[in-house]
């Protein structure tokens, strides 16, 4: 058997303990509830051999009828009492396996929240999720494996214990035989010599079976990820319209045929069923020397009639736990890499999260700063915002325009916290904002984003970001959003279910209507400071024309900043930013920077008043 490496089994040591304390945590009691449950399957049948055992002995010898009764009411009410409890034990086991995945999952999702939002964009992340997770849907490896693996341990340590008791009379045989080597201490050792000599075999096989299953991973590396991608994408229901129209299905069946890799996976099943068919040829004969030495050594009269039942049984359980027990033991060993892999991803840091000296958020007015900001996304050689200096005072409305990509949308991401700079600070009252409590500087941004989600609750409960709601301020914000009339119209009012996933009744809302209940959201949370990217993009005419000509009554006392590329809707702005390159490059009032002779501004101006002019 090869050794490992102290360090391997150190780690080893250390992912087994951390993946059980995790199996702990999203199944508790399975843990305790395995130890009875592989207690009892090891011990009631070695208590049944061995109370047969005595009652056949009693029966080859002084026929006690009263011992004989004895021992089958004690193999009957301790059968009787063990399936009780392991029936009871493996009933509550049942009821957590079958809701494992769900845990298991949502185990991986939640933690996936709390992860710092750039390594949530991060894709080598999101690969690193998709493998973890293929690997324990399609392969039970990880976690999985070890929640699975507990009752394939604990089992043959407890068989291979009560084993051991059963077998040690075998040594010291009481009556008196004949002396030949098959009765000597030397056959005893040439036994057990034997079953030793085919632990490292059964360990060999494990291993090669692992180094298969390992490089199928290899030569297919993405495998996983393919499966799960396109499992998902083929379900996902804004996908379904770009699949139909432009004819994915084909590319994505093609795609998925060549990805799942059946020819690797037949190669390593074939391996497997070799392998298997091997090893269980090899028990067979130790089986069968097992069986000759306990009987001659019977017919030499080293044994009485029941033992040699009661011996065989032990022996063979021997043999079966110390061979399952390497089998596990391989499998642990293969299945550490799929734990470093979860633990790598559990580990990400969440740094922003736990950040900042704790400071809270001042309770009077809010003024932030960003001071010469330049921010490269992660793994990106070019910055997205550069040398950024740029005041956002109290009560303002700050209009925010430019071309695509010119790092609006980042500069928002810097402001609310999702990123922090590469370089500078962003202040809040003269203090960097990375001092203040994470979660109360969340607490300090209404936004709206361009790529906002509404999930498939309730209308109140979306409005709110909660199970319960105020109904009465969630009515109100979505009134002021402009979504009053189509409130009406709703079956159930605010508890009408939004999409049909949870309730028959759900209701499918438009593009420019989901955008005014996401408007409602941020407005519900009645935060100090409105963010609204592209608020009006989805929206029509009228809809927009009336959410700006209320957009003071609907911002109220709040600081608002809110980027659009239609310019016209900037100009009840005071104050507008123009970005261009990642710079800010312009700021002053619609009139001001209209007339600004070769600004950007002015030619983003004229190039959208020419479609608006009639010829
Ligand atoms: N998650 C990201 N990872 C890497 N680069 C990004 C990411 N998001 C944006 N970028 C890059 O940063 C730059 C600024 O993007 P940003 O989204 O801030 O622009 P924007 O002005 O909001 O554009 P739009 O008007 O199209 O919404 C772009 O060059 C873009 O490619």
């Amino acid at each position: 058997m090869r050794r490992l490496p102290k360090m391997k089994m150190l780690s080893i040591w250390r992912n087994l303990r951390r993946g059980y304390a995790i199996v702990n945590r999203m199944t508790p009691t399975y843990i305790p509830l395995t130890y009875v449950t592989s207690f009892i399957k090891a011990v009631q049948p070695l208590t049944v051999l061995f109370l047969s055992a005595q009652i056949i002995n009693e029966l080859a010898g002084a026929r006690d009828i009263g011992r004989i009764t004895l021992y089958a009411a004690l193999a009957v009410g301790l059968s009787f009492i063990l399936s009780a409890i392991n029936a009871v034990a493996s009933r509550r086991i049942t009821t957590l396996n079958s809701t494992l995945w769900a845990r298991f999952y949502f185990f991986l999702g939640n933690r996936y929240m709390q992860l710092n939002y750039d390594q949530v964009e991060d894709a080598k992340n999101n690969e690193k999720l998709a493998d973890i997770e293929a690997k324990a849907n399609g392969n039970g490896l990880g976690i999985l494996r070890l929640h699975y693996s507990l009752p394939e341990l604990l089992q043959p340590l407890f068989e291979l214990a009560a084993s051991i008791v059963l077998v040690i009379g075998m040594f010291s045989s009481a009556s008196s035989y004949e002396q030949t080597f098959i009765t000597s201490p030397y056959a005893t050792g040439l036994l057990v010599v034997l079953i030793f000599l085919i632990l490292p075999f059964t360990y060999v096989i494990k291993n090669r079976e692992d180094r298969i299953l390992q490089q199928v991973f290899e030569e297919n590396p993405k495998s996983n990820t393919y499966v799960h991608f396109f499992n998902e994408y083929m379900q996902v229901k804004n996908a379904a319209k770009d699949i139909r129209l432009f004819n994915q299905a084909r590319a994505i069946e093609e795609h998925y045929r060549k990805s799942v890799g059946a020819e690797f996976w037949y190669r390593f099943f074939d391996f497997i069923g070799r392998n298997n068919a091997l090893s269980a040829a090899i028990h067979a004969v130790l089986g069968g020397c097992v069986y000759l030495f306990i009987g001659l050594r019977a017919l030499y009269g080293m044994y009485p009639l029941g033992s040699v039942v009661q011996y065989i049984g032990a022996v063979t359980g021997v043999v079966g736990a110390l061979a399952k027990l390497v089998g596990v033991l391989g499998n642990f060993i293969t299945n550490n890499q799929y734990l470093d892999l979860m633990y790598g991803y559990l580990d990400l840091p969440d740094n922003m999260r736990k950040s900042g000296g704790g400071r809270q958020i001042p309770q009077t007015a809010l003024e932030f700063e960003f001071r010469d900001v330049s921010f490269k996304y992660p793994g990106f050689d070019d910055y997205a915002i550069e040398r950024l200096n740029m005041k956002i005072n109290v009560g303002q409305r700050l209009a925010v325009v430019g071309m695509n990509g010119s790092g609006k949308s980042t500069m928002i991401k810097l402001l609310c916290r999702l990123y922090d700079p590469t370089e500078g600070v962003i202040t809040l009252n003269g203090v960097d904002i990375r001092e203040y409590d994470y979660m109360a500087y969340m607490g300090v941004f209404g936004v709206v984003f361009q790529d906002f989600k509404l999930y498939s609750f309730s209308l109140g409960q979306n409005v709110a970001s909660s199970e319960s709601f105020d109904a009465k301020l969630a009515e109100e914000c979505l009134v002021t959003a402009g979504f009053g009339e189509k409130l009406k119209d709703m079956p159930k009012g605010l508890d009408t279910f939004l999409h049909k996933d949870f309730s028959d009744d759900g209701v499918e809302i438009s593009g420019g209507e989901a955008q005014k209940v996401a408007l409602a959201r941020a407005l519900y949370k009645n935060a100090p400071f409105v963010v609204l990217d592209e608020p009006t993009a989805a929206l029509d005419p009228i809809a927009e024309f009336e959410i700006y000509s209320r957009f003071n009554e609907i911002i109220g006392d709040k600081t608002a900043i809110f980027v659009s590329h239609r310019l016209s809707s900037c100009r009840f702005c005071h104050d507008i930013a123009v970005f261009h390159e990642g710079r800010l490059i312009q700021r002053g009032s619609h009139d001001e920077l209209v007339t600004e002779a070769g600004g950007k501004y002015a030619e983003l101006w004229n190039a959208q008043a020419q479609y608006y002019v009639s010829a």
